[in-house]
């Protein structure tokens, strides 16, 4: 790279607009959404799709509620032309939704458009020419006047072959092309001479899409050149002003939501941001954030999963793992202090039992796009307590009190350091049991059988049998309660000194087949904290083998 920059790149100059009104405005209502996945997104895929992928995307499409949809460039060939009049043809356009297509402003092209959406209920038909100093100068070789007149003579095309097919309701969009890096005054004036000739009305506007073809400058400029043209263009009333953000330097979302503040009435883009170079600007991102900020965007990303997966097979493109609100890892912790953080935010929202979404580090409920919080935490070598409490509690039904989770998760820690690797719900769960002897067979003091009783001055009587190390032993002792009959029974008969620092239990919701879980927090005889853990149908046995499981270890 150049150390000096400056000499081959220059900076985008201002726009004249001091008494600029877009950042005091907020974004209020959706806009007309425009998909151009399969026209833009189409033409930048290695592979472009074919009629099959390109009717399973748009049924997606019109399943997440687009209403305008760019279905192709009709004269670019045979498969995109028999896609759109196929499309017209079997009549899989419903009422409310109409389809659009893209035309260089070329005679036989336009034709062709018109052609392939003979018999639809409704259309339009977009013409688009770039209109900026570095096109007219490298790729036209031609002046402001012949640019515009390029502009002007496909508007007479689309006008006339409009009127040869009266049937249909038509539409028209006029894009000049490049207009972000476009003189402004220069694009006004192609775009009033396009209306001159398409005449458009307050009941029928046209739409004139002003495209951040390449993104050249930071958002604001885009926005500042967005409230100039709705400010300066005439008759705004019979005009729709449409976006088109592409991502080149990765601010497409933000120009979108600026150029919306500055008054646009409608945007064009693509589903996870696929499109020419570094892509369309993402609706699916757009809608999200209108979404996340109490605003429903009229479009449905419920199943964001299938979406995702639909994607991808059409496009033949990955959505990156890290991509706003879709990607396979967006709603996931894995660090430690983030983990807690979400851990307490959902029992804070529990305890609140109200609908407002504040979890910490989660913009967004997964649960309003079909994701389950089985992924909001997964455990590594960077989680803390928080995160493996939580995964056993979502997972088996476990609510360990915090003091257990510390003691665990540094077994946990243990593991995944040396594993040097994710540890799924599996791992924690087999290492839990691990940890605090359940399910397997214990060496010592397995239950089983035990009975309680009351002696006639109040205290509890127990006595079990045990299996210790294969011989079944009767054992009975009394104390205060469960627990401190069991300790003393294990003291009189074993010599097992114990000492009960704290005791919990709860009922299990879920995971495993036992119902209660007791968990004994002890120190032996030589002053060492050992944990027990219990689970079992009901909550005595259960606390009876939490206090065994930490004998076993105190043994
Ligand atoms: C910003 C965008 O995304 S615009 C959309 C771009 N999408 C596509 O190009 C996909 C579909 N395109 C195609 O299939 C083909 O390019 C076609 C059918 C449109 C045209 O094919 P060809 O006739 O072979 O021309 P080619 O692709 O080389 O295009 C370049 C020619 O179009 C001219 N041209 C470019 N844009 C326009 C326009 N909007 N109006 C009129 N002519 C134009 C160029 O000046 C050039 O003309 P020249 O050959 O006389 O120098
Ligand atoms: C045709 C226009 C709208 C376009 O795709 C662009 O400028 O990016």
């Amino acid at each position: 790279m150049l150390t000096d920059p400056s000499r081959k790149y220059t900076a985008f100059p201002q726009v004249d607009l001091p008494d600029r009104e877009w950042p005091s405005k907020t974004i209020t209502a959706p806009p007309r959404w425009l998909s151009t996945d399969l026209r833009d997104g189409n033409q930048a895929l290695i592979d472009p799709m074919d009629a099959e992928k390109k009717r399973r995307f748009f049924d997606m499409l019109v399943k997440i509620g687009l209403k305008e949809i760019e279905v192709g460039f009709p004269s670019a060939g045979a498969t995109e032309f028999d896609f759109i009049s196929g499309l017209v043809q079997s009549d899989a356009i419903p009422d409310d939704v109409t389809v659009q297509v893209l035309t260089q402003s070329r005679r036989d092209l336009i034709e062709k458009s018109f052609e392939s959406l003979r018999g639809a209920r409704a259309a339009i038909v977009h013409l688009y020419n770039a209109v900026s100093p570095a096109w007219r100068r490298i790729v036209f070789q031609m002046d402001r006047q012949d640019i515009k007149q390029i502009a002007v003579d496909g508007a007479k095309i689309l006008r006339d072959e409009a009127a040869k097919q009266p049937d249909t309701e038509w539409h028209f969009e006029y894009s000049p092309e490049t207009f972000s890096t476009a003189e402004l005054d220069f694009s006004l004036e192609v775009c009033e001479a396009v209306m001159d000739v398409l005449q458009p009305t307050p009941d029928r506007p046209i739409i004139l899409n002003l495209p951040a073809t390449v993104e050249a400058a930071t958002p604001n400029i885009y926005a500042d050149q967005i409230e100039w043209f709705g400010r300066n263009i005439r008759d705004r009333d019979r005009v729709a002003i449409s976006l088109h953000p592409h991502n080149d330097r990765g601010t497409g979302v933000a120009a979108a939501e600026l150029g919306m503040m500055a008054g646009a009435d409608r945007v064009e883009g693509c589903l996870f941001g696929n499109g020419e170079r570094t892509g369309n600007v993402c609706l699916v991102t757009l809608g999200m954030n209108m979404y996340t900020q109490g605003l429903s965007p009229r479009l449905d990303f419920s199943d964001m999963e299938r979406i995702v997966k639909m994607a991808e097979y059409c496009n033949q493109l990955p959505v990156h793992p890290r991509h706003p609100y879709a990607g396979e890892l967006v709603h996931t912790a894995f660090s430690g202090s983030h983990q807690d953080a979400i851990k307490k935010g959902f029992a804070a929202q529990a305890a609140r039992n109200d609908e407002i979404w504040d979890v910490p580090y989660l913009p967004l409920d997964p649960r309003d796009i079909g994701l389950d919080y089985e992924a909001v935490i997964r455990v590594n070598s960077q989680s803390g307590k928080g995160g493996v409490a939580w995964v056993l509690e979502q997972d088996k039904g476990l609510k360990l009190p915090k003091r257990l989770q510390a003691h665990f998760s540094r077994a946990v820690q243990e593991l995944a350091d040396r594993s040097s690797r994710e540890l799924n719900a599996d791992d924690i769960w087999q290492a839990f049991k691990a940890e605090y002897r359940i399910g397997r067979t214990p060496k010592r003091f397995r239950l089983v059988d035990y009975e309680e009783s009351r002696a006639s001055d109040g205290t509890r009587i127990f006595t079990g049998k045990i299996l210790d190390q294969g011989t079944e032993r009767s054992i009975s002792g009394r104390g205060n309660g469960l627990i401190s009959g069991v300790v003393s029974a294990l003291a009189d008969s074993f010599g097992v000194a114990l000492d009960v620092v704290n005791y919990s239990e709860h009922a299990m919701t879920g995971g495993t087949d036992a119902r209660a879980a007791a968990y004994v927090e002890c120190t032996d005889a030589n002053g060492e904290t050992v944990w027990g853990v219990g689970m079992d149908e009901d909550i005595a046995t259960a606390s009876v083998r939490a206090v065994l499981s930490a004998a076993s270890a105190a043994a």
